[in-house]
C-alpha cells in the first residue's frame, strides 16, 4: 500500500495512491484501564468519539497526538497499527508512506512520529510538512521558482508557511485552532446559559452555527445551578462573538511571517493569492479577515480537510520534491 497520512490533533486522514480516501475519521482511541495492550483498546475513531462522554468510567479517551505531534511512542505506534488495519491493511503486506508534520514541529518530535510509523510497519516513511503536503493536494508545484504561501487552521495548531523551489522561505505557528475554538464555545454556555456541555456538543454548535448566521440554535446540556438535563437557544451570532477571540489571534500570529519576506515574494504571492485549507478555515468570516489582515487575496482549497492527505500521497511518487523538503 501506498499512503498519504494526514495524522492530525483532530482527524487522521488516510489517502491511498490507488483508491483515494480509505480512512477519515477522528484522532481518537478508547481505552480499557489495565489489561494486556491488545485487550485494552476498545474503540478507534469514530466509535471512540461516539462513545466520548458515554463509555464507563474505567475506559478512558486517548488522543495520540498534542498540539500536532507525537508525546507518547506506544500511544502513537498502537493508534497507527489499528488505522492501518482499519485502512485496509492486510497482515504483513509492505506499506510505504508520507506522513504529514508541522512546519514548527522538531527534529525530536518527528524523530518519535518516524520511529512509531516504522514500528506501526511503515516502511519507509518519510515526513513532510504538512503545509506543503497540502499545497500540492491543491494542485500547486512546490519546486516552482514562484513563491506560493498557505495557511492550514486544524484542531490543534494553525501555521503560515511561505515556500519557493525546493525551500521554506518564511513561517509561523500558532498553537491556537479548532480546540481552542470549542473550548470557547463550552466557556461562553457556561457564563452566559449557565449551561454545561460535553465537547463534542460544543463542537457541533460551533460547526453548525456557520450554517446560518442570523439564526438560532439549540443545545442540550446540563443546568449549572442543578446539574439537571436542559435545552438553551442560542443565537449563532453569539457563538461567532465567543469564537473571534481566538481567530483573531491565530490571524495576528501568522500574519507576521508576512514581515520575513523580500518585495518579489510579496508580488508573487498577491498575484497567486494565499491558500487556505484545514478544517477551521471553514469558521464563517475567516477568509474575508485574514485576506484584510495580511492585505493580499486569500482563496479556500476545494477539499479543506483532505488536502493534505491527498497531497502526501501524490509526493510519494515525486522524488524531487521529498528530496527538497522531506524530513526523513
Ligand atoms: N464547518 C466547520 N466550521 C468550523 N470548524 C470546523 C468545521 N469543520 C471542521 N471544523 C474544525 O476543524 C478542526 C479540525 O480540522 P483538521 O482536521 O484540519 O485538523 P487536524 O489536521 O486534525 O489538526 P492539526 O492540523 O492542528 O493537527 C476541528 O477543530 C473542527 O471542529
Amino acid at each position: 500500500m501506498d499512503l498519504g497520512i494526514d495524522l492530525g490533533t483532530a482527524n487522521t486522514v488516510v489517502s491511498d495512491v490507488h483508491r483515494g480516501i480509505v480512512f477519515d475519521e477522528p484522532t481518537m482511541m478508547l481505552l480499557r484501564s489495565g489489561g494486556a495492550r491488545r485487550e485494552k483498546v476498545l474503540a478507534v475513531g469514530s466509535e471512540a468519539a461516539d462513545l466520548l462522554g458515554r463509555a464507563p468510567s474505567r475506559f478512558v479517551p486517548v488522543r495520540p497526538l498534542h498540539d500536532g505531534v507525537v508525546t507518547d511512542l506506544e500511544t502513537a505506534r498502537l493508534y497507527l497499527r489499528l488505522v492501518l488495519q482499519r485502512a485496509g491493511r492486510r497482515v504483513w503486506s509492505p506499506v510505504r508512506a508520507v506522513i504529514g508534520v508541522p512546519v514548527g514541529s522538531t527534529a525530536l518530535e518527528n524523530r518519535a512520529l518516524l520511529e512509531a510509523a516504522q514500528e506501526a510497519g511503515i516502511r519507509p516513511v518519510t515526513a513532510l510538512d504538512e503545509s506543503i503536503a497540502g499545497a500540492v493536494g491543491c494542485g500547486i508545484d512546490p519546486l516552482e521558482r514562484r513563491v506560493h504561501m498557505v495557511v492550514d487552521v486544524g484542531g490543534g495548531t494553525a501555521e503560515a508557511v511561505a515556500f519557493c523551489f525546493g525551500g521554506v522561505l518564511a513561517h509561523r505557528t500558532s498553537k491556537l485552532g479548532g480546540d481552542e475554538m470549542t473550548l470557547a464555545v463550552s466557556r461562553h454556555l457556561r457564563e452566559q446559559h449557565q449551561l454545561h456541555v460535553g465537547e463534542l456538543e460544543a463542537e457541533d454548535l460551533k460547526i453548525r452555527s456557520g450554517t446560518d448566521l442570523n439564526g438560532s440554535l439549540v443545545v442540550q446540556g446540563r443546568d449549572g445551578a442543578t446539574g439537571r438535563p436542559r435545552l438553551a437557544t442560542v443565537q449563532a451570532a453569539e457563538v461567532a462573538d465567543a469564537v473571534r477571540p481566538i481567530t483573531d489571534e491565530i490571524i495576528r500570529t501568522l500574519a507576521a511571517a508576512l514581515d520575513d519576506l523580500p518585495p518579489q515574494a510579496i508580488a508573487d504571492v498577491l498575484s497567486e493569492g494565499v491558500l487556505v485549507f484545514g478544517g477551521s478555515s471553514l469558521v464563517p468570516g475567516f477568509a474575508q479577515e485574514l485576506e484584510r489582515s495580511l492585505g493580499l487575496p486569500v482563496k479556500l482549497a476545494e477539499d479543506p480537510l483532505t488536502c493534505v492527505a491527498e497531497g502526501a500521497a501524490r509526493a510519494l511518487r515525486n522524488r524531487p520534491l521529498l528530496a527538497a523538503y522531506g524530513r526523513s
